[in-house]
């Protein structure tokens, strides 16, 4: 290095407490400059919802987090691995602690649901019985909110809904610390795309998942998240809370959340607390159980 150049000196990484941390990412495919000095941290146990026009690399700076983009410059760490340039080790102990859904789904059209589940077991515990194996992922299909008979289909055979369903189940199969959707919403209807987002607020709660969300769903992002990054100008311009991104007055985000699609989410959520809070009364005070009167998640498809 030439004495005019200064490295900079950037605390060390906490995994335990920021499970994802990007600083400085740099992204371009040829001169189309998609990400200049990126940075971001998730913390654990949150729902962090990634927001931002189309085309301002929210699936690239995924694809980045997850190794499947070599970035020109920066560095990601996930779950206490440097991913730009991680050891054998390191990559198959770090895939090993997430899971992903891909926009499509990416299920394999040849494979039933519960074998699509099992792909990732195969890999991972080629030791595992077959018998261990279809039980458990019959129970991530389960735990996905489907029937037991959804183990047995073709994706071909499935709504749209169900892919979803079907693809989370897949993306559960090693027990991830890490949940990462790509517009798990896009494409359902209004109830689907709610029951989605129901499933994924409680199975962050029951299974401790830190989840890192990317959506164009102003519902999704007043419903369960904890926190929304905005992706403009090739960097994460702000993250906070929706409150806290509401006192910004940045020009993007001010239209997107006081736009009329942002008001009239921000006043569903109201509406939907201000119900919670009446059963709540009506019941001695104790929480109603989540979405008890909503439609069955995708039953009716089945
Ligand atoms: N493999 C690639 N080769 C060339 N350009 C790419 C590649 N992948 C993505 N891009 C470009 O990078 C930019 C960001 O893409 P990306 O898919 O991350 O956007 P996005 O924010 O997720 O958009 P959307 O909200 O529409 O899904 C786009 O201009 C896209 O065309």
């Amino acid at each position: 290095m030439s004495d005019d150049v200064q490295e900079v000196a950037r605390p060390p990484v906490d995994s335990s407490e920021a499970p994802i941390v990007v600083r400085g990412l740099r992204n371009a495919f040829g001169e189309h400059l998609i990400h200049d000095d990126l940075s971001l941290e998730v913390r654990k146990g949150e729902i962090i919802g990634v927001v931002g026009g189309s085309g301002t690399g929210k699936s690239v700076l995924m694809r980045s987090i997850i190794g499947l983009q070599q970035p020109e410059a920066g560095e990601v760490h996930v779950l206490g691995h440097d991913m730009t340039r991680p050891s054998e080790a390191d990559e198959i102990d770090v895939r090993s602690r997430w899971g992903v859904l891909f926009q499509g789904g990416a299920l394999f059209s040849t494979l039933t649901v519960g074998e699509n589940v099992e792909v990732p077991l195969k890999q991972f515990y080629p030791d595992m019985t077959d018998t261990l194996r279809q039980e458990i992922a019959r129970f991530k299909v389960r735990l996905s909110g489907l029937a037991d008979e959804a183990a047995f289909k073709y994706p071909s055979e499935l709504s749209g809904g169900m892919r979803k369903r079907a693809g989370l189940a897949r993306a559960l199969a090693l027990d991830p610390e890490l949940l990462f959707l790509d517009e798990p919403t896009a494409g359902l209807d209004p109830i689907g795309a709610a029951a989605f987002d129901q499933l994924t607020r409680e199975l962050k709660e029951t299974l401790g998942l830190t989840v890192f969300l990317i959506t164009h769903d102003l519902d999704t992002l007043y419903a369960i998240c904890d926190r929304v990054a905005v992706l403009a100008d090739k960097k994460v311009i702000a993250v906070g809370t929706i409150p806290e991104l509401l006192a910004l007055d940045h020009p993007w985000i001010q239209e997107y959340f006081n736009g009329p699609r942002g008001r009239s989410a921000q006043a569903a959520e109201q509406k939907g607390a201000a119900e919670q809070s009446e059963a709540a009364k009506s019941n001695g005070g104790r929480k109603p159980l989540a979405n008890a009167s909503a439609p069955g998640p995708d039953d009716r498809e089945i």
